[in-house]
């Protein structure tokens, strides 16, 4: 599935790429730059009092199919902020999550937290785009950047002043990601307890994975999180956010359901 989406997302950049230049991009984000104030993941999350939360925006996922087809990004944006989210996660993948570019920008203008960029971010063109777009931080997914892409696309994203979300699945791409010139307050290191061969999601995954993380990087547990319980099994992990994107998306009161799990509600 992982390859076929990045398959997907490559000839979707190609096209972007042939209606609209990287030199464009390049330009439009020059005479951007001055109004543009990245927000720090960091001092998000250090204003949380209970378990960090990335509350995600998706209508479909690859494993569950439409998942709530007719939500409002502003709207869901703003039920999450009032509850009290740490940071925003914007599915931006239009064919298997049915997101767009236009969902970021619009929440990114309607909150005041920091707002990540959730796609299958493969080329340096998606990440001068991410900039465009205000995202303040971006997903870099070690499994999909084999070799020295993940490095360069690291190296890139520093350069443009983006924060980084460097998912993680398997003790190999620990050591690939802990292998890079890392900086504790602008990557972080994301646990993806989903196995995106078979979908199955467990938390041994976090288990197992956590021990490994040196202490001072914010260390983010990502995927099939739904109960308080298993958000108080997180924190004896050590686990500093939980990403969540379902359990949200599905409920009548994502702003509830968001204070039900951390146990602010
Ligand atoms: O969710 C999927 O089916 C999926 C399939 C292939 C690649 C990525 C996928 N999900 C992206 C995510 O990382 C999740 O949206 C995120 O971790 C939230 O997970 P959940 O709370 O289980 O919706």
């Amino acid at each position: 599935m992982l390859d076929q989406i990045v398959a997907h997302t490559r000839r979707r950049v190609a096209a972007a790429e042939a209606a609209k230049p990287l030199h464009q991009l390049m330009k439009a984000l020059e005479d951007q730059s001055s109004a543009f104030f990245p927000r720090s993941l960091p001092q998000a999350f250090g204003q949380q009092a209970a378990m960090a939360v990335i509350a995600e925006i998706k209508r479909a996922s690859p494993s569950k199919g439409p998942l709530n087809m007719t939500l409002d990004p502003k709207e869901q944006a703003d039920w999450y902020e009032q509850a009290g989210v740490a940071v925003i996660s914007v599915l931006t993948e239009p064919e298997h999550f049915k997101g767009s570019n236009e969902d970021l920008v619009q929440v990114r203008c309607c909150v005041k937290c920091p707002v990540l960029r959730k796609d299958f971010l493969v080329t340096p063109y998606q990440l001068y785009e991410s900039r465009l777009l205000q995202a303040d931080v971006v997903l870099l997914i070690a499994a999909a950047l084999p070799g020295d892409q993940l490095a360069a696309m690291h190296r890139q994203a520093a350069a443009l002043g983006l924060q980084c979300l460097m998912e993680i699945h398997t003790r190999e791409e620990v050591e690939r990601v802990l292998a890079l010139p890392l900086q504790r307050e602008r990557d972080f290191i994301g646990i993806n307890n989903r196995n995106l061969k078979t979908f199955q999601t467990s938390l041994e995954t976090t288990r197992q994975l956590r021990p490994l993380i040196p202490g001072e990087f914010i260390c983010i547990s990502e995927s099939g999180i739904s109960t308080p319980d298993t958000v108080a099994e997180l924190k004896e992990m050590n686990i500093q956010g939980i990403l969540v994107g379902e359990a949200l998306v599905t409920a009548a009161d994502p702003g509830n359901a968001l204070k039900l799990l951390v146990g602010t509600g």
